[in-house]
């Protein structure tokens, strides 16, 4: 496919949609074609299931439906909007992807790393981003920050006690471990100047190789 999809991955409160927000922005000014879009959701359809998923009422979700659900809704933000875009040869930055799936349901949940990556192969069906950038922090850290944003909604991932967080975190490092041809890993916890600056540079070094 003629454009490029590049993935923003970590824990809760690293960044990601800050600084995909400004990235946006600054390559748009240097005239590249950027679609931004996040999982879940990003179209209606999986905006729905996001609603669905991350409900605070929803305490009963079973892991494997938890799981499913994400897939379900990946496999149509990819239909509707990635894949179009990808063909018309533009430069796609998504908030979260398959990796999360990995790190949350595959390690966090115990469902398996191999098993979550097999329901998600049938989702994606060979799209896999070619950039993945993994910022980096501790999750106590990031859950800090984002308890400090007082417009942030907190949702169901949110409220799982600091030992899941930590279990994805590892889960993560396992991850970028295993797909480390695409992962670039940038330490979140520097200034949001300089998280940003390193962000931008690896994408660019991307694009032109
Ligand atoms: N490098 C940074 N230093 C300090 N604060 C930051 C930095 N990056 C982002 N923040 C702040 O941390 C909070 C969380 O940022 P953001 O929502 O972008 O994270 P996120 O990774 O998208 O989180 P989530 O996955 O939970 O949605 C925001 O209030 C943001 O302003
Ligand atoms: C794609 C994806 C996401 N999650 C989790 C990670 C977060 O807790 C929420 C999404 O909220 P955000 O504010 O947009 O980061 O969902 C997951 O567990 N598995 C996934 O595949």
């Amino acid at each position: 496919m003629a454009g490029y999809f590049i993935t923003f991955e970590g824990p809760e409160g690293a960044g990601k949609t800050t600084i995909l927000g400004i990235l946006q922005d600054e390559l748009s000014k240097k005239g590249y074609d950027v679609v931004s879009t996040r999982e879940p959701g990003g179209i209606d359809i999986a905006e729905q299931i996001r609603s669905v998923i991350l409900d605070k009422k929803n305490t009963k979700m079973d892991s494997r439906t938890e799981a499913l659900l994400y897939a379900a809704s990946r496999r149509q933000h990819l239909v509707e909007k990635v894949i179009p875009a990808l063909e018309a040869g533009k430069i796609v930055l998504c908030d979260r992807f398959i990796d999360s799936s990995l790190a949350y349901q595959g390690y966090g949940r115990n469902l398996g790393i191999d098993e979550v990556l097999s329901i998600n192969e049938f989702a994606i069906n060979g799209l896999m981003p070619s950039l993945t950038l993994f910022f980096d922090i501790d999750p106590e850290k990031g859950l800090t920050r984002i308890g400090k944003n007082d417009e942030r909604e907190v949702n169901r991932l949110d409220l799982e006690n600091i030992s899941f967080h930590q279990k994805v975190y590892k889960g993560y490092l396992l991850v970028a471990e295993r797909f480390k041809n695409r992962f670039q890993k940038i330490n979140a916890d520097n200034p949001l100047e300089l998280v940003t600056k390193e962000a931008l540079e690896i994408i660019e070094s991307h694009i032109r190789k």
